[in-house]
């Protein structure tokens, strides 16, 4: 079993509902433990700004699955959920990033494991170290990233956390 952390995203739709659907599909994954979920926030739209604003979170989960399986779950959530592809970082139903998996390192074409852009996303990094508040990263220790980009990102919280239904 390896411990993994997935980013969830929504600007689209029912947020919240969103949400919510990927935590619980996640949770009724053969293979999947749902272990935690951070506060929700509402989130100022990073990349490509003119998009309405985001709900994100973090939920850590303990995991028999391969990284790359995993990604495929992912993938199938957010195609059950009404995800679309047409802009980069555009608006979406829900988005699932696989943001780290244990402490194993990924570097394929379709899977980076941590993700990539991890250290730039106050999105990521104040869910994450809500969870994790000792957790660090090769940028560094996540409680300072996420201290130095919520300075530059709006950031808000708004819920202390999700309910989970596991089924
Ligand atoms: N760690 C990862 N988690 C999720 N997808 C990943 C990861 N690394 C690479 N990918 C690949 O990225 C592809 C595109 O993902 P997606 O369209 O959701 O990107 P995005 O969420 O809009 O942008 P970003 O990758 O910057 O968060 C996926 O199909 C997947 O193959
Ligand atoms: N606030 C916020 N901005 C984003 C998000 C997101 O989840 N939240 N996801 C993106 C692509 O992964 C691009 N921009």
């Amino acid at each position: 079993m390896t411990v993994a952390y997935i980013g969830l995203g929504s600007n689209l739709g029912d947020r919240k509902a969103c949400i919510q659907g990927a935590l619980e599909r996640l949770a009724g994954t053969p293979g999947i433990q749902l272990l935690r979920v951070a506060s929700l926030y509402e989130t100022a739209p990073w990349g490509k700004t003119d998009q309405d604003r985001f709900l994100n979170t973090v939920a850590e989960v303990d995991s028999d699955l391969s990284p790359e399986e995993l990604l495929q779950i992912l993938l199938q959530i957010e195609h059950s959920l009404g995800r679309t592809r047409e802009v980069k970082w555009g608006p979406r139903t829900i988005d699932l990033d696989l943001l780290l998996y244990g402490n194993q390192k990924v570097d394929l074409p379709h899977l980076q494991v941590p993700h990539p852009r991890l250290a730039e996303r106050a999105f990521v990094l104040v869910p994450l170290g809500e969870l994790c508040p000792e957790m660090v990263l090769p940028q560094g220790p996540v409680k300072e990233l996420a201290e130095l980009m919520a300075t530059k990102q709006d950031i808000r919280k708004i819920e202390p956390k999700v309910a989970v239904i596991t089924i």
